[in-house]
């Protein structure tokens, strides 16, 4: 091996390190409003990671800001080494808001398989219906591929959505309230199902949620957000053991965590100057 090749597999070795998405000293001014100061996250590859925090302190923001869709006024953002808006040019990064956005003429099959079929136009219409069957399943719909969106619930609408990200096998999934919009019990499921979907593929996944029992359930990780301007407060470990259920919610180590949470997050509501 060359010394260039040497010092190139030094580099890469470099980059392959745990933390799969880092941001550093973002800051995003929109209009003349200063929306998020000086962003420090650190995220390990294959986490679960929420973010809560009160309603316009800039969770949304920083979502995007990670997808590539808003560029930071000031600091960077690193997805495995590469910049947010090359990472989501190479289809690493799935995305899911509340709506599912579903084409209503296309069944759910198609639908699933339709961002692949933009991504990949050299897939025959078989090997699109196979990749969308696959992920039906995945995310427990296998049998729903032939229905229309008006047939199908919300929680199913949101789980074509799932499976229409995970279908270009992206390194992150960034979930924006996805569950948001579903009554309580479907939420729980909807929880329920993500977690199975990330212990069984290993993606990571960043969840803005406004639910504290929902971030204690699902993540490892919870970043709390401040208000005015956003910026992140406090960060906590969930420590609770994999895999979890729903019965999981009476474990007095998950009220406490819970509890903890909730005080941190009443803090997050006082405006804050500099952080
Ligand atoms: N394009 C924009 N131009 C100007 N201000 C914006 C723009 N987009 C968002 N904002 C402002 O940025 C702030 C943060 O918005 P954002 O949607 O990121 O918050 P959020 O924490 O996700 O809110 P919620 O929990 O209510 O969804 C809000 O005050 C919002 O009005």
């Amino acid at each position: 091996m060359s010394h260039l090749a040497h010092a190139n597999a030094r580099k890469q070795t470099a980059v392959q390190t745990d933390e799969l998405i880092t941001a550093n000293g973002v800051s995003v001014v929109l209009g003349n409003q200063l929306i998020l100061q000086n962003i420090d996250l650190s995220i390990p590859q294959g986490s679960f990671v929420s973010l809560i925090g009160p309603s316009g302190c800039g969770k949304s923001t920083l979502l995007k800001v990670l997808a590539g869709l808003v560029t930071p006024t000031s600091g960077s953002v690193s997805i495995a080494g590469l910049s947010a808006t090359e990472a989501a040019r190479r289809r690493m990064i799935g995305l899911v808001f509340q709506d599912a956005n579903l084409l209503p003429w296309k069944n759910a099959v198609d639908n699933a398989s339709m961002l692949l079929s933009i991504a990949n136009r050299s897939l025959s219409r078989a090997e699109l219906q196979a990749r969308g069957q696959e992920m039906l399943e995945l995310v427990g719909l296998g049998d729903a591929s032939n229905k229309y969106p008006h047939e199908l619930s919300g929680g199913m609408r949101q789980r074509v959505a799932i499976a229409r990200a995970l279908a270009l096998d992206p390194a992150v999934l960034l979930m924006d309230e996805p569950f948001g919009a579903l009554d309580a019990i479907t939420r729980d499921s909807m929880g329920q199902s993500l977690l199975e979907i990330w212990q069984r593929t290993g993606k990571t996944i960043v969840l803005v949620t406004h639910s504290i029992d929902e971030a204690v359930h699902l993540s490892n990780h919870v970043h709390v957000l401040g208000i005015r301007p956003g910026r992140i407060t406090e960060s906590m470990d969930i420590d609770l053991p994999y895999p979890r259920d729903l019965s999981v919610a009476e474990d007095p180590e998950f009220v406490k965590q819970a509890v903890h949470l909730r005080m941190l997050l009443r803090a997050s509501h006082q405006p804050g100057g500099a952080s």
